[in-house]
């Protein structure tokens, strides 16, 4: 296995990630456009971290137009093999309160327009995302929260919407009559095209607001959204700095199959691959495509 190396992806209200040493700032190249930001890279004691803030420095980005493939192709040519999403998420249950952190392990897709794969004509391949989350990372992430005694569940159904408008109460008592238990505007298509990519994935939700439904709170606004990220963003950096500080030096096995999550996916014979979405794949999907000729 390779060297395990920790991707983070900061969200609203995460622009930065303190701690890191021998910081270098890196822009790189992708053939699927501009990514959010340049990669921070450094270390956290004797663990490789790349750190992308998702809507970039100042939060120019909104949901729906950052290029989640090139944030993705980025970090995997920065060598990322396990990546941390946190992301600011409103609550369907009463018990999911602001402050607290969710490490969600399924989320629904209700985003509509997005680039949500790498491949396409002339290279076909299709994943599994039936476990969208690396259980492994998951443990550790817990076993991290859990260490710097910060409040967190473990599970939960994530459902990404478009926005950039929060929910109308119709959608918000709907998503909750649903079992879902969180609701933001970023992890998809991030997860699945990570999962194509073969890089493990989870996110730690951070419960901001209780969006519309909860009859005692009023509708959700950025502003007190805001507030709660930064009165949280120090559990954050604690929770990130004791993840690298127990992390393995290798790559472990995903149980959910996403090291090795494109072994079986190509389905288009090698004589009708696209030549030049085939050059675009090299980063993600290069240990199959040139293994398979
Ligand atoms: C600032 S409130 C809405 C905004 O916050 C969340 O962003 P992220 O997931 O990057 O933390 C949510 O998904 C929306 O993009
Ligand atoms: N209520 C909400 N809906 C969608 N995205 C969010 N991000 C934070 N709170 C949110």
């Amino acid at each position: 296995m390779a060297e395990a190396v920790l991707g983070i992806i900061g969200g609203s209200g995460i622009y930065d990630l303190p701690g890191l040493t021998d910081l270098r700032e890196e822009r790189i190249e992708s053939p699927w456009g501009e990514p959010s930001d340049v990669l921070r890279i450094g270390r956290m004691g004797e663990t490789k971290i790349v750190f992308l803030p998702r809507h970039g420095r100042g939060h120019a980005i909104p949901p729906s137009e950052i290029n989640y493939r090139a944030n993705i192709d980025v970090l995997k040519r920065a060598g990322v093999t396990d990546l941390v999403s946190l992301s600011a998420c409103g609550s369907y249950k009463a018990e999911l309160y602001p402050g607290l952190f969710v490490l969600v392990d399924q989320f629904v897709d209700r985003t509509a327009g997005r680039a949500s794969s790498f491949f396409g004509k002339g290279c076909v391949a299709h994943v599994s995302v039936a476990h969208p989350v690396g259980p492994a990372l998951q443990e550790r992430i817990a076993a991290a929260a859990t260490a710097e005694e910060l409040p967190f569940v473990r599970g939960g159904t994530l459902v990404t919407m478009e926005g950039p408008q929060f929910s109308t109460l119709a959608e918000s008592l709907t998503y909750k009559g649903l079992g879902y238990d969180l609701i933001g505007m970023t992890a998809m298509p991030e997860a699945k095209l990570a999962r194509e990519a073969e890089i493990t994935y989870a996110t730690v939700a951070m419960v901001t607001d209780y969006d519309c439904w909860h009859e005692e709170h009023g509708a959700v606004d950025v502003a007190s959204v805001i507030a709660v990220l930064h009165a949280n963003a120090d559990k954050a950096r604690r929770l990130v700095a004791r993840l690298a500080a127990d992390f393995p030096r290798e790559r472990e096995a995903c149980p959910a199959g996403s090291h090795n999550a494109l072994d079986f996916a190509v389905v288009t014979a090698p004589e009708h691959r696209d030549p030049k979405l085939l050059a675009k794949l090299d980063a993600v999907a290069g240990r199959v495509l040139t293994a398979q000729g």
